[in-house]
């Protein structure tokens, strides 16, 4: 698939009366790679969930390509154009083998070499909550790369090297922004920031350019 534009327009996102976005308006055109920076529970994954309908979205409009999802098929259609890459809050919650995890991505072989390039060669078998923070933070990377190779044309990370050593932070910013998509990334990691073409800070639920 080739790379896919994002259309935010006026998102409103609230947790109870907690307005947790707050008329959010951002258009990226297709292939840019994007960095939303922004303090400590100013509503990045909140955003970056309502984008792959996991956060009701109580405002406004949600467009991928062009494509504002309604049924739910058009739901299940996004989250396979759009590769995710979760916050990691506990590596505990994924109940799965780390090879499951990397064959869910739609193209088992390419994630499993990116894997492999990643440093996780051998563990396929082991439970992703045996996994340390960083393998995997790793390990979800890699399930990313595999989903681009089945067809994703639009990346979301949610601090995708939080975890990551220092040579997995440089190593993991290369993999993220050289991949064939579009990309939105929420981090706080300069080094991911500087490797995208737009910085974009949210900050009391509103977004405006940085650079
Ligand atoms: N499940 C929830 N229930 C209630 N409030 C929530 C929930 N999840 C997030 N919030 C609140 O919504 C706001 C935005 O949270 P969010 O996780 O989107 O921020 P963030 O910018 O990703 O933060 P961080 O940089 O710390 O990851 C915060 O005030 C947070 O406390």
């Amino acid at each position: 698939m080739t790379a896919l534009s994002l259309l935010l327009k006026g998102v409103y996102c609230r947790y109870g009366r907690h307005p947790a976005v707050h008329s959010a308006d951002l258009a990226v055109p297709a292939g840019l790679r994007v960095a939303l920076i922004g303090t400590n529970g100013s509503g990045k994954s909140t955003l970056l969930r309502a984008v792959l309908g996991f956060q009701p979205v109580s405002g406004g409009v949600i467009e991928v390509g062009g494509v504002r999802a309604v049924t739910s098929a058009q739901w299940r259609g996004r989250r396979t154009e759009v590769a995710w890459i979760p916050q990691l809050r506990s590596t505990g919650r994924f109940p799965l083998l780390l090879g499951e995890l990397l064959d869910s991505s739609g193209d088992g072989g390419a994630a499993r070499e990116a894997a492999a390039r990643l440093g996780l060669a051998g563990l396929e078998s082991r439970g992703v909550h045996t996994l340390s923070g960083g393998q995997a933070q790793r390990a979800w990377l890699a399930r990313a790369v595999g989903a681009v190779a089945a067809g994703a044309g639009m990346l979301l990370a949610d601090e995708p090297t939080a975890a990551l050593d220092f040579a997995g932070q440089e190593e993991a910013a290369a993999v993220l922004t050289g991949l064939p998509v579009t990309l939105l990334v929420a981090t706080h990691d300069r080094a991911v920031a500087d490797a995208c073409d737009r910085v974009v800070e949210m900050a009391a639920g509103r977004l405006r350019d940085v650079a």
